[in-house]
């Protein structure tokens, strides 16, 4: 299980706590929806539970052990809006993907090739094998962020955390982007920390959604439960 208990984050010692007490639970093989308004925290909170922030205070847990105390790659990956962003334009979709494997980029590639193939065919997976040789700006907006999901999973990760993954795309790609992910999360038994300000996408798409205002403590009693940082 995915453990974030009584976390408490700003981004400086003059900003305001933007996680104070807050604290989440994601078990595997679910997907869990986390809603709030803009400004709230959702981001930050994905952050520190991915690894990506340290908190001030308060820990992150995948099956009892720290996150930081893993090695190798992460079994907590973080995966954003804009996938464009996320990779180099200048290279092919298989080496982008080839990128987040161990090895010679060579032996990476025919990983990929075999991986795609194998299991992620147009008819059930996230990549097809028939966008490997295109660059990024070859495939759609849908299509590319679901290469940036599979790069995250290529790493295998036990928890996949989903911040506003959808929120560029059109209504029917979001399904499909959803729909490609639920069946990993069936397959693999990946668990999903699904963020996003649209409750009715989240209440599609998760097991329960919580709402960001409820994981934390009442901001009053901030200051004085974190540590100064
Ligand atoms: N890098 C940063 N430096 C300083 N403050 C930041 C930084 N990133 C976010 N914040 C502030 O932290 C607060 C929470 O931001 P966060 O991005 O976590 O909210 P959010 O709920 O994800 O918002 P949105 O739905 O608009 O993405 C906001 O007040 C924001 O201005």
């Amino acid at each position: 299980m995915l453990v974030a208990d009584d976390l408490s984050y700003r981004y400086s010692r003059r900003s305001p706590w933007v996680l104070h007490g807050h604290s989440l639970q994601l078990r595997p093989g679910r997907v869990l929806g986390l809603q709030g308004p803009s400004g709230s925290g959702k981001s930050t909170l994905a952050a520190v539970a991915a690894g990506l922030r340290t908190p001030a205070s308060g820990t992150v847990t995948v099956d009892g052990r720290p996150l930081a105390s893993y090695a190798g790659p992460s079994p907590v990956q973080l995966v954003l809006q804009h996938p464009e962003r996320a990779m180099n334009p200048r290279w092919r979709i298989r080496d982008v993907l080839a990128e987040a494997l161990p090895g010679s980029r060579r032996e990476a590639a025919a990983q990929v090739s075999a991986r795609v193939e194998a299991e992620w065919d147009a008819h059930h997976g996230l990549v097809s094998p028939t966008w490997l040789d295109r660059y990024p700006h070859e495939v759609s907006g849908g299509e590319l962020q679901r290469v940036n999901l599979a790069r995250a999973l290529l790493t295998g990760p036990k928890y996949l955390v989903a911040d506003e993954i959808s929120a560029s795309l059109d209504a029917i790609t979001q399904t499909v982007l959803w729909h490609r992910l639920d069946h990993e999360v069936a397959e693999t038994g990946l668990g999903v920390l699904a963020v996003s300000h649209d409750r009715a996408l989240l209440e599609q798409v998760a097991d329960e959604v919580l709402d960001f205002a409820t994981l934390g403590d009442v901001i009053r009693s901030a200051p004085q439960k974190a540590p100064t940082v």
